[in-house]
């Protein structure tokens, strides 16, 4: 099990005519990922979710909380001792294109990390080619076709496949996909997720799923747990089938409200959420989805809302949110994503 309790980071970025600024990429984040478990983080553009995935994968510092991995807290450990725990988080890169060595045969990409592991587990040389067929097998690709192969000879989407299978050969308990299916053929990005979905079943390997579309998030882990990030704050957080269902944040019902109504067929929810054009970063101290909000008051632009359950008497939620007026509004077109 993979936790994370307050994790904040801010980029310090220069140039630009008013010199540095510091820019709050992730805000008090705590999530939780189980073996076997589906959770994904949804938000748009520049809200933190690749910042997040990179410091769970150990790829970048953060400047405050805690990852804890298997019960052990990595700031316990040195650089070097928190090596084989980062490992057990394999990141898979939305261009599968750049994450593969063009100059290397698959069968090479393969063999130097199954290298490591038969190290590691005191296993002989031959397992790695054995191993690495069987994990091509497991992708749905073909061992004998693509083991000779360039990166460029391959599909999009086999190259996807093969990402994943030099992902599993760390046997990881956790994949962290960021957009994994987004710059793969839209006609084969369901293969990609049911791939992760079957993987979850499978091995019982946990997935962190990463993407700006709620559609995906939900096929990947009806069953799971759905993070909105606004501006680097989990903004609602539930089951992910819930929150679809009955968001109360208005930036997540502005999310649902933007997903465009696919045959015709479906009825829009009575009431779209558009949010505002945003005027500036907001008053300090106060929500920052005030400058977007439809339904912001006074309050809003005092306090900052805290994720909790509590929506005053009586408005109490399943899931938690970081609103100070969670309304229920019928958002949703009917039948999305089925
Ligand atoms: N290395 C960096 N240096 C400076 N600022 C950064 C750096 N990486 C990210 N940021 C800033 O941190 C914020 C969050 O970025 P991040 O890439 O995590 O968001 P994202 O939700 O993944 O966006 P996208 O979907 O566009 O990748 C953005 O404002 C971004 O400009």
């Amino acid at each position: 099990m993979i936790t994370g309790t307050g994790i904040s980071k801010t980029f310090r970025q220069r140039g630009g005519v008013l010199g540095a600024r510091e820019v709050p990429a992730l805000r008090d984040v705590d999530f939780a990922v189980e073996r076997g478990g589906a959770v994904s983080f949804i938000g748009e553009s520049g809200s933190g979710k690749t910042t997040l995935g990179r410091i769970i994968a150990g790829l970048e510092t953060h400047d405050a909380g805690e990852i804890v991995i298997d019960g052990v807290p990595m700031s316990s450990l040195s650089h070097r001792r928190r090596q084989p725990y980062f490992r057990r988080v394999q990141l898979i890169h939305q261009d599968p294109y750049s994450a593969l060595n063009p100059t290397r045969t698959i069968h090479q990409a393969l063999e130097a990390p199954l290298a490591l592991r038969a190290r590691q587990t005191g296993r002989p040389r031959s397992w790695i080619d054995s191993r690495a067929q069987e994990l091509l097998s497991m992708v749905g690709i073909d061992p004998g076709y693509v083991l000779p192969r360039y990166p460029h000879q391959l599909s999009g989407g086999m190259r996807q496949r093969v990402v994943i299978a030099r992902a599993l050969t760390m046997d990881p308990e956790v994949l962290v996909a960021d957009e994994a299916v987004s710059m793969i053929d839209v006609s084969l990005r369901l293969g990609i997720l049911a791939l992760l979905k079957d993987l979850r079943e499978r091995l019982g390997v946990g997935v962190l799923f990463i993407t700006h579309d709620i559609a995906t998030a939900r096929y990947i882990g009806d069953d799971g747990e759905l993070y909105v990030l606004y501006r680097g704050q989990v903004v609602e957080r539930g089951a992910t089938e819930k929150i679809i269902a009955d968001p109360v944040h208005p930036y997540t019902q502005s999310l649902l409200s933007a997903i465009p109504v696919l045959h015709g067929l479906e009825q829009p929810g009575a009431e779209r959420v558009v949010p505002k054009e945003p005027q500036g970063e907001g008053p300090p101290g106060g929500c920052l989805f005030v400058p977007r909000c439809p339904f912001s008051t006074e309050r809003c632009e005092q306090e900052t809302p805290v994720l909790g359950r509590d929506g005053g008497p009586g408005q109490e939620t399943e899931q938690e949110h970081a609103c100070f007026h969670p309304r229920r509004r019928s958002v949703i077109p009917v039948g999305v994503g089925e």
